[in-house]
């Protein structure tokens, strides 16, 4: 960083801290800690934290194991014997104790009595969860790209896995993507919107709203989730051409063809469906670099008649408690990815005052990690 000259000199808590951060790092400090009753707990805690991080990549594996060999899915049906369960996953008895032990340890699986095998808390709360269990196979591809991650930052944007998983980060004409390019993200976005859904619609009344047109809104699993709880609603989507196509099927199926319609376009340039009262961006503006958000925004601003309403659902930096998902977690993923960053509540309030939106404010959300809400009025 430059221009340090300029900076005025620490204060007493600064200096304090710097103390801090030279003694934790005195190896005769650490020893010290170590053997001294009193900060031995911590000097545990501070171990353990540190080797978490090292095995990180393991317990993930352990969980991409599972998950492959459908070990959640053949225990939903109860207990099982360690032999009968090791012939069902198709392993050994002495592998299949080295990953139950290992599931076991990260709650992914329950010893229970006469040496059987249940659900442990957490996977239990990977059955019937299509969601969950498609994000942990997408990570296999994430993983690819972070398998270098000094390469990774050291390089150009782009030309990652990721960013050919996610094509219209970065194309010139994304709306020309076809259909098979389009398919994989789409149904991942899918499987896992249920969760976003839930979220914003526990944070957001839809009640006093007469039409949603939700932007780059997949294959309309959002608008259909919205359409059940509110029937008095219509419904717009827009999309690219190949994803809109199937936002059509996938409405039709529903029984929601005379409510919910498709569009499909590009929301950078084309012009948007106009008529709604509120409209929505839910996980869109993290994908995109600034220019190209605030690009989005006001032709959102556009699509709204003065007083209407935006609303924005995505994963904030700076949340409380979820630092490590949205700062390591997304920060890396949409590196990888090419474009977009996640941004600050107040990062994105200010875009949004730049498109032409005011009196931005967070709604509050049940699991903040998962998305936050903002609303704004349009000016
Ligand atoms: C991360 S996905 C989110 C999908 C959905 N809103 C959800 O939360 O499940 C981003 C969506 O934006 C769409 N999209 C990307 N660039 C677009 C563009 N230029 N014009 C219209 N839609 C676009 C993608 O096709 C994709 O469906």
């Amino acid at each position: 960083m430059s221009g340090t000259a300029a900076m005025a000199p620490p204060g007493l808590p600064e200096r304090l801290r710097d103390r801090y951060d030279r003694l934790l790092a005195s190896a005769g400090f650490r020893q010290f800690a170590a053997r001294f009753p009193l900060t031995r707990p911590l000097a545990r805690r501070r171990v353990r934290a540190l080797f978490d991080l090292c095995a990180g990549f393991v317990y993930t594996q352990t969980l991409l194991a599972c998950v492959r060999l459908r070990v959640f899915e053949i225990l939903r049906d109860g207990p099982q014997e360690h032999a009968a369960l090791a012939a069902r996953l198709g392993l050994s008895p002495e592998a299949a104790a080295t990953l139950l032990k290992a599931a076991e340890a990260l709650r992914l699986v329950d010893r229970r009595r006469g040496g059987r095998w249940g659900l442990g808390a957490l996977g239990a709360a990977l059955v019937d969860n299509p969601g969950v269990t498609a994000m942990v196979e997408h990570h296999a591809l994430v993983y690819g790209d972070l398998a270098d991650p000094v390469a990774l930052l050291r390089r150009d944007r782009g030309g990652n896995r990721l960013s050919g998983y996610w094509p219209y980060a970065g194309a010139e004409a994304p709306a020309a993507l076809p259909e098979e390019r389009v398919a994989a993200y789409t149904a991942l976005m899918a499987a896992s919107q249920p969760f976003v859904a839930a979220e914003v619609l526990a944070a957001c009344d839809f009640s006093r709203h007469r039409h949603l047109l939700d932007l780059g809104g997949g294959d309309g699993s959002f608008l259909r989730a919205v359409a059940a709880r509110h029937p008095h609603l219509r419904l717009t989507l827009f999309d690219l051409p190949a994803v809109a196509a199937r936002a059509r099927d996938a409405f039709a199926t529903a029984g929601l063809a005379d409510r919910a319609e498709a569009f499909g376009g590009d929301f950078t340039h084309g012009p948007l469906p106009l008529g709604a009262d509120i409209v929505s961006l839910v996980r869109i503006i993290h994908d995109h670099d600034d220019a190209r958000a605030l690009a989005i925004l006001r032709a959102a601003r556009r699509a709204l008649p003065p007083g209407g309403t935006l609303l924005l659902a995505e994963p904030m930096s700076g949340t409380p408690g979820a630092e490590p998902i949205t700062e390591a977690y997304f920060g890396f993923y949409l590196l990888a990815m090419g474009t977009g960053r996640p941004r600050r509540p107040e990062e994105l309030a200010e875009l949004l005052r730049g498109a032409g939106f005011t009196a931005p404010r967070l709604l509050s959300t049940r699991t903040p990690l998962l998305a936050r809400v903002m609303v704004a009025r349009a000016a």
